[in-house]
């Protein structure tokens, strides 16, 4: 256990800050005046994608100030590892997405799988979906279609902060940072 914890606060003290928290909190104001515009009016139901997603999708909803519904979706590919593998479906949602506007939350959208994934099954069970990331990390290959909101642009670094983990931690760090040499 002391291993991991020095390596954590080693990670974390020689990591590059990409955005500190005021940056990020003014990206989420942009993100939710623009998901306003589109949804207050459409009665949504907001999926947030454990467990990265719960930052971001916590902080977005006090900003969204119109009649929602919440509930969770937990799909995961990368298992506190920091190269994706196979999806692994954890957990529907409970509440019914026929005939629903759907937003489906996310804290980064890297390759594109996993977001890719979630609005297949999402329309497949009859969803209107949209989809809203606080970081679009820009690559050379992408699976799916882009965000319909995005927060943030990174380069190709490996992230961490504001939900997004190094070995399942950090998520709490409070600004988005790149691990030094990945
Ligand atoms: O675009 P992709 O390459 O598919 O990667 C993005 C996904 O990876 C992370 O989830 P992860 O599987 O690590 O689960 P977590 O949310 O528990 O960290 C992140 O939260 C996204 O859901
Ligand atoms: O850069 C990342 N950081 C944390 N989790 C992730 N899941 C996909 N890409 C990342």
């Amino acid at each position: 256990m002391g291993n991991i914890l020095e390596e954590i606060q080693s990670v974390y003290s020689e990591a590059d800050r990409l955005y500190t928290q005021t940056q990020v909190e003014a990206a989420l104001d942009q993100l939710a005046e623009e998901i306003t515009a589109k949804l207050s009016t459409q009665n949504p139901l907001l999926l947030c994608c454990m467990v990265g997603g719960i930052i971001p999708c916590g902080c977005l909803l006090p900003r969204l100030d119109f009649p929602l519904q919440l509930d969770y979706i937990h799909v995961t590919r990368y298992q506190g590892n920091t190269a994706g593998g196979t999806l692994r479906w954890l957990r529907k949602p409970i509440i019914p997405l026929q005939d629903r506007v759907v937003l489906v939350v996310d804290d980064i959208l890297d390759e594109g799988h996993t977001l890719a994934a979630i609005m297949e099954y999402c329309r497949g069970a009859g969803a209107t979906a949209y989809s809203a990331v606080l970081v679009d990390k820009v690559r050379d290959h992408k699976q799916g279609s882009p965000a319909d909101f995005v927060g943030l642009k990174t380069g190709n670094r490996y992230l961490f902060g504001y939900g997004m983990d190094y070995k399942e931690y950090l998520r709490n760090a409070p600004g988005i940072y790149a691990v030094k040499g990945l």
